[in-house]
């Protein structure tokens, strides 16, 4: 049964948040709407907008609604720059913090360089694209608004591999990045390759001179060109499936305040440091110690410092940092400190920073729970936290990259 409901806020997701008669979550309403929807539990599927916010726009993607990469495409400039730093403020604001938190960085479209496809059969066809918000089921696409055009323009192409390799049973993941040298294509989950399959599919990367690599399953097809990423004019081969930061933009911006804000120091631990993204940047101007417990991520770093010239001195350390953090003691030899761990944070290390004497901190966290979870431990180890950056390094998701920097 349809209802007519008030919409006055807007849930961490980017939900729009009736309370009357009683609490519902209603996808893509914004505050100061009337809606009509149908309640399905705690959601409502939105049915009509019967009163429009003035910060309603119209959506630039056409697969808006059904795709679930982007889910604020309907939310104008202003509150949706509003709405991502409000995600920083709050989760701070929930740790008793209220340091001061900087405009939203913006990120442009067309600039994110990794996609992560899905493909699954459904009866005879196979459907490629992104999945549905809260949905195993896939939305097909024929482009994509975020991604960079390299990208986009080979969406077909790609489609096409997949259709190819896509396994009876299972749902076939690839993982797309643009690299300094092309595309790196890794699939996961395909069908054991025939002789003729491999044949099928090593052709395909040699047809298309933009792609540098195609790997399957950990193993690699085919590699027109080593991928590499430049970081600071060092370039890192990129070990298929790795860590790396979605848009380049975004990247520098982090490194850029994180680094100034390290800038005095002399010697920098770089914890969670994957193939060395700050590491290298960090390394133009301090002795950097990086820890990270991917070993190919590791290896690559490796393999990037001994080939850079100009660099300080970096050593680099294969370490499980949840459950071995660096300790207070071993930190006493650093007076900087950048961590930037995954979307679970880094409380065991965090712990750690917040009993030593490191003078300099700087957290990069793409969960602002999380970090506010961790800039709490730091602050209650005595540290001032001087201000926070939210960068929009997911656009149109409700995801928001921070840097935090503390000081004692
Ligand atoms: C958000 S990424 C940051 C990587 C790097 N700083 C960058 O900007 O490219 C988080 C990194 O933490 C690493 N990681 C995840 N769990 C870890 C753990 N328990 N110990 C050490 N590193 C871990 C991941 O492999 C990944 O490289």
């Amino acid at each position: 049964m349809s209802e007519q409901v008030a919409i006055d806020a807007l849930g961490t997701r980017g939900d729009g948040i009736a309370r009357e008669p009683s609490t519902v979550f209603v996808p893509f309403a914004l505050p100061g709407e009337t809606v009509t929807i149908e309640r399905q539990g705690g959601r409502g599927q939105l049915l009509s907008v019967d009163h429009a916010s003035p910060e309603r726009r119209d959506a630039p993607c056409p697969h808006f609604g059904r795709c679930g990469g982007c889910d604020l495409q309907h939310l104008g400039d202003r509150l949706y720059a509003h709405f991502k730093r409000d995600l920083v403020v709050d989760a701070l604001a929930r740790e008793g913090l209220s340091p001061e938190v900087a405009p939203l960085e913006p990120c442009a479209p067309g600039s994110r360089r990794r996609a992560v496809f899905t493909a699954v059969r459904a009866g005879p066809r196979v459907l490629f694209g992104f999945h549905e918000a809260l949905s195993h089921r896939i939305a097909p696409i024929e482009t994509c608004l975020v991604a960079v055009p390299e990208i986009v323009a080979r969406l077909k192409r790609f489609e096409r591999l997949a259709t190819l390799l896509i396994d009876r049973k299972r749902e076939l993941r690839m993982t797309v990045t643009r690299t300094q040298t092309g595309l790196d294509v890794a699939i996961e989950q395909t069908a054991k390759l025939s002789a003729e399959l491999r044949q099928s599919a090593i052709a395909w990367g040699a047809e298309d001179q933009a792609v540098a690599r195609l790997s399957v399953d950990g193993e690699t097809l085919i590699e027109n060109r080593v991928p590499t990423i430049d970081v600071a004019g060092v370039a890192v081969p990129f070990p298929a499936g790795a860590f790396l930061q979605a848009v380049a933009g975004a990247e520098n911006r982090m490194a850029e305040i994180a680094l100034a804000h390290l800038a005095p120091s002399k010697a920098v631990a770089d914890l969670f440091c994957g193939f060395g993204a700050f590491t290298l940047r960090l390394a133009r101007h301090h002795a950097v110690h990086a820890a990270e417990f991917d070993a190919p991520a590791l290896a690559s770093l490796e393999k990037a410092r001994r080939a850079a010239s100009g660099l300080k001195p970096v050593t680099v350390e294969r370490r499980d940092l949840f459950r071995r953090p660096l300790t207070a003691k071993e930190l006493a030899r650093f007076d900087g400190v950048l961590f930037d761990p995954p979307r679970a944070g880094a409380e065991a290390q965090a712990r750690e920073i917040a009993a030593s004497g490191v003078r300099r901190v700087a957290a990069v966290s793409c969960n602002p729970v999380t970090l506010a979870r961790d800039a709490a431990i730091l602050v209650a180890g005595g540290y001032r936290l001087l201000r926070v950056t939210p960068i929009d390094q997911f656009l149109w998701s409700h995801h928001v990259e921070a840097v935090a920097l503390f000081e004692r």
